[in-house]
């Protein structure tokens, strides 16, 4: 135990990530960072054994992210018998290119005198450009079958495995027409060479995304055994009705919270849109932190739309507050406007639970915040007057906690159906109090983002950012389960 205790350190904390680009005699740092992860090179724990005063330092140049790894330390524990010192280079080999692991000083003249980087142009073409903080940025887009995408991308890859939980590097020697199918986005500063043969290009993030086909029956067409030709002609997958999927997505640390992931995101959501050939834009496994990037950028979206076609929830569905009825179903299509609804879905290609999660944020938004949950909302009288509560606000919150409650229950029947009757109940209420909980911090979120409101329109809430906490996960394709302690921030 002592023996490991001295010799042991935290991988993270060893690893040190450096983006340079040429400086006077020698290259210069630009940014250093460490990673968020690193179990996959150095096992579970994160633990390396073996060395005082450990450095692994990773570095990129900022153009075209030429990687070294450098590795020095103090000290190295001699082996006895099978206890041994980390492998280092064995553990990280799998995971850099073999161009990483040339000695530093020729790895710095190789920055140093780089006489490509100046007329360097990130791979593919430039499809955004963009100001933020007085400093410019371009996003760049190329398919995965173009190498120069695929040098750039090879060389990024393994902060896949640094920064995104459980991502795995692409593999980038598939046949042709399966690389066809990815494009790869890069987003760049332009920044001013710090030197006349330097670059003017620094990396701030990257992502890719690949098509894969949607199989869409015309159910108007009856099946029959055709006589057509053999074989039959050639098929275009890039031409073939497709979702896209976001499969990874990465800004660099240095560059966090300044709204690039937003244009990134944004960037690929307005290529889906322009493509008629993409039905909608969905995304593999995302995390809390995309999840929050992807709810603030699509409400930010729908947001203006909704308010346009007047989307609202009808407080006295099917005159039922006046006929003092008691309703045996939530009634859908005369609380919202389904058609439109479906309508705006789809042209704007958002995928249906997501698309369900923001349109229950913005009618959240439009019940004014003294009559919701945050705003110390009576529950407790709610619950016994229900949709005959007096005030039109009050019945619109009713019926935004039932619209919302009958989609988690559709959603996780098969879970909920084992529960016993006052144990469903209670998880739904928790649920729909948790997902409530996680829509107002994203309607903080926005809040700076979107036109202010009228006067009369009720106000997004205020309030400190905490955590999003939920009682059933959700996630796209996968299956579902009611727990406690999730990853995913709604349901
Ligand atoms: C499909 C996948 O690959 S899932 C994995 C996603 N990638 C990773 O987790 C890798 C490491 N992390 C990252 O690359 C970045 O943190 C990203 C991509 C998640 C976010 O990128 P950023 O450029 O920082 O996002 P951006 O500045 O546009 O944030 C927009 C909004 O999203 C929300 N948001 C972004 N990051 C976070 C976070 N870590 N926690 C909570 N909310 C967040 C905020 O509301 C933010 O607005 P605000 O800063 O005005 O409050």
């Amino acid at each position: 135990m002592a023996l490991e205790d001295d010799w042991s350190c935290d991988a993270n904390d060893a690893l040190h990530i450096t983006v340079v680009q040429p400086g006077e005699t020698k290259p210069k740092t630009l940014s250093t960072f460490h990673p968020q992860f690193t179990y996959p090179i150095f096992g579970d724990e994160e633990q390396i054994f073996g060395y005082k005063g450990l450095i692994i330092r990773l570095r990129f140049a900022a153009h075209d992210l030429r990687p070294h790894v450098h590795i020095s330390y103090d000290d190295r524990f001699k082996a006895v018998a099978d206890t041994a010192a980390t492998d280092l280079l064995g553990s990280l080999k799998p995971f850099v290119p073999e161009e990483a692991l040339i000695n530093l000083p020729d790895y710095e003249n190789a920055v140093q005198d780089d006489s490509n980087a100046k007329d360097f142009t990130p791979p593919g073409k430039l499809v955004y450009s963009y100001e933020a903080n007085e400093r410019s940025y371009e996003i760049w887009a190329g398919s995965l079958a173009d190498p120069d995408v695929r040098r750039i991308l090879d060389r990024a890859q393994i902060l896949v495995s640094l920064f995104i939980e459980a991502g795995t590097p692409l593999a980038t020697d598939d046949p042709e027409w399966t690389l066809e199918r990815w494009t790869v986005y890069f987003v760049y500063e332009k920044v001013t060479p710090p030197t006349p043969t330097a670059s003017s290009y620094s990396i701030v993030g990257y992502a890719t995304t690949y098509r894969y086909w949607l199989y869409q029956r015309d159910r108007t067409i009856t099946p029959a055994v055709k006589d057509d030709a053999f074989p039959p002609p050639e098929i275009k997958l890039s031409e073939l009705p497709s979702r896209l999927r976001i499969a990874q997505f990465l800004i660099l640390p240095s560059h966090h919270r300044s709204g690039h992931g937003t244009h990134l995101y944004t960037t690929i959501h307005a290529s889906c849109i322009a493509d008629p050939t993409i039905v909608e834009l969905t995304v593999e496994d995302p995390n809390e932190s995309f999840d929050a990037l992807r709810d603030t950028a699509d409400f930010c979206l729908l947001q203006p739309e909704f308010v346009k076609r007047k989307v609202n929830l009808n407080p006295d569905p099917n005159g039922a507050y006046s006929r003092k009825q008691r309703l045996s179903s939530v009634p859908t299509a005369e609380l919202i406007p389904t058609d439109v609804l479906r309508d705006i879905r789809t042209s704007f290609k958002i995928e249906a639970t997501q698309f369900a999660h923001i349109l229950e944020m913005f009618l959240l938004s439009q019940i004014p915040p003294s009559h919701r949950l945050a705003g110390g909302a009576n529950i407790a009288r709610l619950l016994i007057k229900k949709a005959k509560a007096d005030d039109p606000d009050d019945r619109r919150y009713y019926w935004w906690r039932m619209l919302t409650k009958q989609r988690l229950f559709k959603k996780h029947k098969e879970l909920l159906q084992e529960l016993e009757l006052l144990d469903r109940v209670e998880k739904l209420d928790d649920t729909v109090r948790n997902v409530e909980e996680g829509y107002e911090i994203t309607l903080n979120a926005v809040k700076g983002r979107l036109p202010e409101p009228e006067d009369d329109a009720p106000a997004a809430p205020t309030g400190p950012r905490n955590k999003r906490k939920l009682a059933v996960e959700d996630d796209e394709d996968e299956e579902e389960n009611v727990s406690e302690a999730v990853k995913r921030p709604k349901v």
